[in-house]
């Protein structure tokens, strides 16, 4: 089995494809590293991985974009996800004294926004594809430093001149897991309950409501009033608990939007069924991602 993920070695993609491999005690897996998010996502539908892990959002700085765009774009499935406590440390090659540039992903950029002002002003911030980049490059000329994990400096014999320089102590990544959409996805299991035909998911039994997660995008094409709200009454006449909705620009005009909404439960669950039939009725698209277990810490 191949495991696509964000490159070089040394990501926290890394991290979150080793998460998975542990708590799936997979063996026999290779990984294959790809130079940007965008790579190691269509590697599933390229067929270069069986099974790609992407980030999807952080704790300070919010939506990985790419991402949702991505899944917007693309036939894929979200199989899973992971959690990784991001820990930011300031690495380079020689001291403090010698730096000039600092690289990182814009994501790590930004996540150490305080500190970067506070203690290098002057310096020249450079975005990389990955924070492992970062650190690989700042292993080959001293004025630069990175911001990257622990793991990273030992990948690339980096000094770690500042641990944890994060501006919150408190900072968590979300990566998803997707595989190609193929056979038995959630999207065609709605489409067999939207003709009332039997269903068949791979949901393991006797699993409670809030253990799963479904994700789906909703677009509605007419601007009216009251329209998101129909969507999110359908829900809390259920009482099915919302766990994040966010919207993403739908680029055909300023103002127009895609609803990003993750829900607790899963989509062979009935009132999940009905739910989206409704909703189905009150939206111009509606568009399921995918029903997977929720990550416990
Ligand atoms: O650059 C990495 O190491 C990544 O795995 C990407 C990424 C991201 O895109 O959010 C993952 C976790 C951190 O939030 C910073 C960067």
């Amino acid at each position: 089995m191949i495991i696509g993920a964000l490159g070089p070695e040394g990501s926290y993609s890394e991290k979150a494809v080793q998460i998975w491999i542990l708590r799936h005690r997979l063996d026999s897996v290779g990984i294959q590293y790809f130079a940007d998010i965008e790579d190691a996502f269509l590697a599933v539908i390229q067929k270069k991985s069986d099974l790609s892990i992407v980030p999807i959002e952080n704790s300070i700085e919010g939506s990985v974009g790419v991402t949702l765009d991505l899944l917007h774009e693309n036939g894929v499935e979200i199989v899973g996800e992971i959690v990784v406590k991001i820990e930011h440390c300031l690495l380079s090659k020689g001291g403090p004294e010698k730096i000039k540039v600092i690289l990182s992903h814009p994501q790590g950029l930004a996540q150490c926004r305080h500190f970067l002002k506070k203690y290098f002003p002057e310096a020249e911030l450079r975005s990389t594809g990955s924070t492992s980049h970062a650190a690989r490059l700042a292993g080959e000329f001293e004025e630069m430093a990175a911001i990257a994990s622990p793991e990273a400096a030992e990948c690339y014999r980096l000094k770690v001149l500042l641990p944890n320089i994060q501006d919150r102590k408190q900072n968590y990544t979300r990566f998803i897991a997707l595989r190609a959409a193929g056979k038995n996805t959630a999207e065609q299991v709605f489409e067999q309950v939207l003709c009332d035909t039997e269903e068949k998911t791979n949901r393991p039994e006797n699993s409670s409501h809030s253990a799963f997660k479904t994700s789906i995008i909703v677009y509605l094409e007419k601007d009216r009033p009251g329209a998101l709200y129909e969507i999110l009454g359908a829900f809390a006449k259920n009482k099915i608990n919302l766990t994040r909705i966010e919207s993403r620009p739908s680029k055909k005009e300023l103002g127009d939007y895609h609803f990003y909404i993750d829900f607790e439960g899963h989509i062979s669950d009935a009132i999940i069924k009905e739910t989206l039939k409704d909703i189905k009725t009150k939206t111009d698209t509606l568009k399921i991602l995918g029903s997977y277990p929720a990550f416990k810490a």
